[in-house]
């Protein structure tokens, strides 16, 4: 530096700290977009295979309460063919050949009324059902309705033989008439708690049957459902279907037949149904609140004492209704999902319930390879920007530093400018800024060489930066000119620090070839003259008074201190 030369500093170069941070704002704006990528990636599929999870579940349920139709149907089917026959039989004014069974009706072993257990043992075979006729004088009317009976008797072995799962076909009359298949020894009908007296048969909702198809509480004649009740002879779920039987205009009773629920443990299975349960359900007015349970997956139901279907959900009632049956689905708080598929002949709904967790994992399950894909892709994205943050990272520190002597460059100086004056002003501390110059530098190279000078300025920069605290910042500013800034620093111990590494270079031997060289520096102090001053100026003062030792000889410390 010349002492004939003051320096103003060009102000774009000082701007230059306004690019702080863009690499970092780029690092960020690259993680940035790698999440929306990655999320785009996962969530998508994660949605659609939700969607089509919900969907394939949906189908399987739907198919689940097809069978159970299915089978309803078939008793539909047969109860029907029961009550066609029956009327047929019926029809007014036309007469009815007695049946071949007749010879045999007669009092049965100890039981009160007629019955069919009379049929000597080798017609047995032919004694499909029994006929339990509580009076011993028939009217005509009664013998007339006896002979339809027996007449039916063909049709139900029909029935028992084609239909699986039937547990009983009958007709039960209004009058004093039961004619039952399959036979069973006439004892068993009868409710021995009850001393076996007329009247009282075991089956226990017989009285409700003849209700349900009289014509007082079933105009249209329309066959119906009961709700499932236990049998007392087999203890097993049994649910009754039946259909009112009219001679012309007359209610005569009705045909009916009793299905074993068992078959239901093949439809409520919950294999393929994502950790799921399936519920069935009846509801006497189509309305899910009031649905009771009838049978569950892995589960035995008392049908009297049937929870509610909200209760077992555990849900509220009104909610469940609106919301499921609308839609047919339901997602509760988004913590489990409900399929409900109405089963409308019975009344029956079959609800499956699962936990959204477990249709999540299924989700993932089905994912899993483009899962393992995506995986990778992640970890090279991860990869990817770690290397990139790496990368920005090293050019940052290049962009901060002086190539030849390491020293920080002017641009982090700026920066650090910036950092002390923002906390001064703050209410934090004073700071110096030393301006250091080697003397007749340029007699160094002349004498040495290029290569010796950049060697004394390697070697000027480590005792400098020797000398200085952790906090301090060294910057190499220009050709042999250096600038240090000293945060939490008076002027005085400013000024001592300068005289202390004048005196460290002034003792500094720098070896370069055969060539000893030994250099001196001049320093210029100062501090900002007050909280805020822009750093241009601080700058400025720090340069007049390197220029001012120059000017006094060199070697020396000068300060240009206008501290308040
Ligand atoms: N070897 C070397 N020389 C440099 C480098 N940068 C600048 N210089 C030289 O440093 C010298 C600076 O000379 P001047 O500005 O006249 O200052 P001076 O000779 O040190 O004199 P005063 O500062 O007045 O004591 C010039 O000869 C530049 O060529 C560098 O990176 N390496």
């Amino acid at each position: 530096m010349s002492p004939s030369r003051p320096r103003l500093l060009p102000p774009l170069t000082l701007r230059l700290h306004h690019l702080r941070g863009g690499a970092t704002w780029l690092s960020f704006g690259a993680l940035l977009s790698l999440l929306i990528i990655i999320s785009v990636l996962i969530l998508l599929p994660l949605r659609a295979q939700q969607r089509a999870t919900m969907a394939d579940l949906r189908e399987t349920v739907v198919a689940r309460a097809t069978l159970i139709q299915s089978r309803l149907n078939e008793v539909s089917y047969q109860v029907q063919i029961q009550r066609e026959a029956a009327e047929a039989l019926l029809e007014p004014h036309t007469p009815l050949p007695p049946s071949p069974l007749s010879a045999y009706l007669g009092s049965s072993d100890g039981a009160p009324g007629l019955s069919l257990a009379l049929v000597p043992s080798e017609l047995v075979p032919a004694r499909v059902g029994n006929l339990v006729l509580n009076a011993s004088a028939a009217s005509p009317d009664l013998q007339r309705e006896t002979q339809m009976a027996l007449w039916l008797f063909p049709l139900h072995r029909a029935a028992l033989r084609t239909t699986p799962d039937l547990a009983w076909v009958y007709y039960l009359s209004a009058g004093p008439l039961y004619a039952v298949s399959p036979w069973v020894p006439v004892r068993e009908l009868h409710d021995r708690s009850a001393g076996g007296q007329p009247g009282f048969l075991l089956r226990p909702n017989n009285d409700d049957l003849l209700t349900r198809a009289a014509p007082a509480r079933n105009p249209g004649r329309a066959a119906f459902w009961t709700q499932p009740y236990v049998d007392p002879a087999s203890q097993q779920l049994l649910v009754s279907h039946g259909a009112p039987v009219y001679e012309g205009r007359h209610f005569r009773g009705m045909v009916g037949a009793d299905l074993r629920l068992g078959f239901l443990q093949q439809a409520l299975d919950t294999r393929h149904l994502s950790g799921g349960r399936l519920l069935l359900v009846r509801s006497p007015t189509a309305s899910l609140a009031e649905a009771r349970l009838i049978a569950g997956s892995n589960q035995r139901i008392n049908p009297r004492i049937a929870p509610t279907l909200a209760m077992q959900l555990g849900l509220n009632a009104g909610e469940l209704d609106d919301k499921l049956a609308q839609s047919g689905e339901f997602r509760h708080s988004g913590t489990r999902e409900l399929i409900a598929v109405p089963i409308p002949d019975a009344g029956w709904w079959l609800v499956y319930e699962v936990p959204s967790g477990r249709i999540m994992l299924s989700v993932l399950e089905q994912l899993q390879p483009a899962a393992m894909v995506v995986a990778v892709l992640l970890l090279l994205l991860v990869f990817t920007y770690h290397r990139l943050h790496r990368s920005t990272l090293a050019l940052q520190r290049l962009a901060m530093r002086d190539p030849l002597t390491g020293a920080f460059n002017r641009r982090a100086l700026f920066e650090a400018m910036e950092r002390e004056r923002a906390r001064y002003r703050r209410g934090g501390h004073l700071y110096g800024l030393i301006m250091a110059d080697i003397d007749f530098f340029k007699q160094v190279n002349d004498l040495y060489g290029h290569a010796a000078g950049d060697e004394v300025l390697r070697v000027i920069t480590r005792v400098l930066q020797t000398d200085l605290r952790d906090t301090d910042l060294l910057a190499r500013v220009g050709g042999e000119e250096f600038v240090i800034l000293l945060p939490h620093s008076d002027p005085a111990t400013a000024l001592a620090t300068a005289e202390r590494l004048r005196h460290q270079v002034e003792q500094t031997v720098v070896q370069s070839g055969d060539n000893t060289i030994q250099v001196t520096i001049s320093l210029g102090v100062t501090v900002p003259a007050y909280a805020g001053e822009e750093i241009d100026l601080t700058y400025q003062r720090a340069d007049v008074a390197l220029y001012s030792a120059k000017f006094s000889g060199r070697n020396c410390s000068k300060c240009f201190f206008m501290h308040e």
